[in-house]
């Protein structure tokens, strides 16, 4: 049986702007999104601020009634079947907030354990068993007062899987926190995989996503504008090679130049510092190197590489055509 379906949901938000005249509108976050997600699947859901993720993971998690269309989870309607649904699925939220500061890590789990009713019987196994999962043994009595970010958001992961859910829903899991405690989180992540959890994980971060998932749904402004393996959508960036040009103060009319040239599909800037990185999407064998510099003239020019698309070039690209 698919661990996820969605099919055509959609969901709009009325809102009212302005004190004194007050005007109504409608905002269609998410506009018809259909996707499956197999058992055991590690599915992520990409795109940027505002383009319906959270959106959309609260309709399946019964938090949201969709607008219309309809969703699943191992069979079961999320309007329907709500409380069969919640019983087996977790979620996780991005952020600080839903924790005890000053119980431990340990008394911060066995309390939640006792709300979401996990046979008392049952508590102590399943504790040691999470602790150990999300690589927290050993630190489960400090306060969670104490405890980073990173440790924080696994206590988090623990707590969505006190009731032993076969479908987890991540939102957002590594914000804020820093690359090793990101690195930690990674290795949670892939290890619920690794015991045949369902996971659906939005994230920011591409290498994160390019890890993780077995695949991926690209979504902006409320559709889902690709979905594939990382492979695949690293393949489908219409290019193929990507060519990477140091520059310091190039005109924005002079990067307007390089995407007339013919094997060049789109150009970007990204500020690092005191540089402009100049990256062009090009054709898989163009020799196109000589053209873009002779356009530079007389911009000041530094390292010049050429490498394979990442997933974030893929992502760009369909975020932004
Ligand atoms: N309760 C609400 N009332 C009105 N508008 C809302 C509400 N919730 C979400 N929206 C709007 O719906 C759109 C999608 O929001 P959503 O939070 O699903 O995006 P997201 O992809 O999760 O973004 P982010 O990456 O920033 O978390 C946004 O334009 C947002 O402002």
């Amino acid at each position: 049986m698919t661990a996820v379906v969605a099919r055509d949901l959609r969901r709009s938000f009325r809102t009212t702007q302005g004190r004194l005249r007050r005007t109504r509108s409608e905002v269609e976050a998410v506009r018809g999104v259909s996707f499956e997600i197999a058992p055991g699947e590690t599915f992520g859901l990409l795109g940027p601020n505002g383009a319906g993720k959270t959106t959309t993971i609260k309709m399946l998690i019964t938090l949201l009634l969709p607008t219309s269309g309809s969703a699943s989870v191992l069979g079961m309607d999320v309007v329907a079947d709500v409380r069969a649904v919640r019983r087996r699925i977790g979620y996780v939220f991005g952020g600080d907030r839903g924790l005890y500061d000053r119980l431990s890590g340990l008394d911060n789990l066995r309390y939640f354990a006792e709300l979401y009713g996990v046979e008392p019987r049952e508590q102590q196994r399943r504790i040691g068993a999470l602790l150990e999962l999300v690589g927290m043994t050993g630190r489960e009595h400090e306060r969670v007062e104490g405890y980073s970010r990173g440790m924080r958001q696994r206590l988090h992961i623990a707590r969505g899987l006190l009731h032993d859910p076969d479908v987890v829903f991540l939102d957002e899991p590594s914000i804020g926190i820093d690359p090793v405690g990101a690195r930690e989180l990674r290795a949670t992540i892939a290890s619920l995989k690794e015991q045949g959890t369902t996971v659906l994980l939005t994230t920011h971060y591409m290498f994160e996503a390019d890890e993780l998932c077995d695949r991926i749904a690209v979504i902006r402004s409320g559709e889902i504008v690709a979905e594939g393996t990382p492979e695949q959508l690293k393949r489908g960036v219409a290019s193929g090679r990507v060519l990477e040009v140091e520059t310091y103060g190039v005109p924005a009319g002079v990067v307007e130049t390089l995407g007339d040239l013919g094997p060049v599909h789109s150009v970007a800037v990204e500020e690092r510092g005191q540089l402009q990185v100049l990256v062009l999407q090009c054709d898989a064998d163009s020799e196109v190197t000589q053209d873009v510099l002779s356009r530079l003239g007389d911009v000041r020019v530094g390292r010049v590489s050429a490498r394979e698309p990442t997933l974030e070039d893929a992502y760009v690209q369909l975020v932004t055509q």
